[in-house]
């Protein structure tokens, strides 16, 4: 009876969890982003700790939705740490792909502008989509740093690299996608970038199940 009563308890309160792996080039944004998530998520809203330094390694946090656990995995980018993304990607339900829009030159893979770090978001990002552990899973592209003036606008992004990656053969195949603007360090944006994900991974979830928790 005691067995009974305390499985229909745990039916009763446990909830669905979905992993959201943070990716991009370092000095991308992540950390700021996820500090910004756990903030407004949080029932008390502390102030988000915006000073960060380079992510050697990942943060956890899990946020708590109304219908669902959202959990982050926070991940280092830089050169020598992207090989470790492969790790987490048979597990993630959804990927935020987190693009300096200050650091893209113009933002356009049509032109010779070889300032920024647009080609190395390019291949990056085509490096995971490409991987047959992703595939299907949905992918949110935020254009970070729009706070600031000398950012490229995200119609650009949108038309100059992401259409661009996507038309290509390294697309990865047909998946749920979005761009959209956001900055991690004002929190512009960021809600609704987790409305999205919250969206996506529920109308993913034949393919990719939740964790009950
Ligand atoms: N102006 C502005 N600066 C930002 C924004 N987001 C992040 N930054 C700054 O960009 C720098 C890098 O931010 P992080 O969040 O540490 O970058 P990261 O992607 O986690 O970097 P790694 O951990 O090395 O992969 C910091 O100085 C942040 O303050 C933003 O939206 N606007
Ligand atoms: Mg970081």
């Amino acid at each position: 009876m005691y067995h009974l009563a305390k499985g229909l308890y745990r039916l009763a309160t446990s909830k669905e969890e979905y992993s959201v792996l943070l990716l991009g080039l370092d000095n991308a944004g992540k950390t700021t982003f996820h500090e910004q998530v756990k903030s407004i998520f949080s029932p008390d809203k502390p102030e988000p700790r915006l000073k960060t330094v380079p992510t050697v390694g990942q943060n956890v946090s899990t946020i708590v939705l109304p219908d669902m656990y959202l959990k982050l995995w926070d991940v280092g980018g830089q050169l020598s740490l992207r090989k470790l993304w492969q790790s987490y990607y048979a597990s993630c339900h959804a990927i935020v792909f987190i693009i300096d829009s200050t650091d893209i030159g113009d933002g356009s893979l049509d032109h010779e502008d070889s300032s920024g770090r647009l080609e190395e978001c390019r291949l990056v990002l085509e490096d995971v989509l490409q991987n047959s552990e992703t595939e299907g899973v949905p992918l949110l592209i935020l254009a970070n740093k729009q706070d600031r003036e000398d950012c490229v606008e995200v119609v650009r992004i949108k038309e100059g690299l992401v259409k661009r990656v996507f038309e290509g053969e390294k697309s990865g195949g047909i998946r749920d996608s979005r761009v959209l603007p956001v900055s991690a360090l004002t929190g512009t944006g960021v809600q609704e970038a987790i409305d999205w994900v919250r969206s996506r991974v529920k109308w993913n979830k034949e393919s990719r199940p939740p964790v009950m928790r």
